[in-house]
């Protein structure tokens, strides 16, 4: 097994406790690597806040930069509530590389939040996974 199917199972795991407790928001599992070590881990709040990925970068604290993330949906582009999106959150944070397992399709995210980590030089893979992070997501309707 790859590093990357390793740490991207481990996220899926994490999402899978939240699945059914976030209410319209979906559950994200997020993994921050550095140095072949888990620095921190999250998985969506009950009731949909705080994201996962602002969890981990919260608990890495400085030690993000230059960490990998590897996050089952999309890192949103913006939040409904007007808040710095996960996507804004990863740069800022300086981490180096974003592993995807599923698009979010939802209006908050849709492509935009990828572009934005690609735009700041992240090196961004979609897709590791999707198979089987796909049924976390069965129940999830991404906002219009
Ligand atoms: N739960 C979740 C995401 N949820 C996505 O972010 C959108 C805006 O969320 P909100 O501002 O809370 O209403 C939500 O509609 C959904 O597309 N995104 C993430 O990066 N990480 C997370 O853990």
């Amino acid at each position: 097994m790859s590093d990357d199917v390793h740490y991207m199972r481990r996220a899926i795991a994490l999402a899978r406790t939240k699945v059914g407790l976030t209410g319209e928001n979906p559950s994200v599992g997020c993994v921050l690597v550095k140095d072949g070590q888990v620095i921190a881990e999250a998985a969506t709040g009950e009731g949909g806040r705080p994201h996962a990925e602002e969890q981990a970068l919260a608990m890495a604290g400085a030690a993000a930069a230059g960490s990998t993330a590897f996050v089952t949906l999309e890192p949103c582009a913006a939040r409904s509530g007007g808040t710095a999106s996960c996507s804004e959150r990863l740069v800022q944070a300086g981490v180096a590389r974003v592993v995807i397992a599923s698009e979010d399709a939802s209006v908050f995210a849709a492509g935009h939040g990828a572009k934005r980590l690609q735009n700041a030089g992240i090196d961004v893979t979609t897709g590791l996974l999707a198979d089987e992070a796909a049924p976390l997501y069965v129940s999830y309707r991404p906002a219009k």
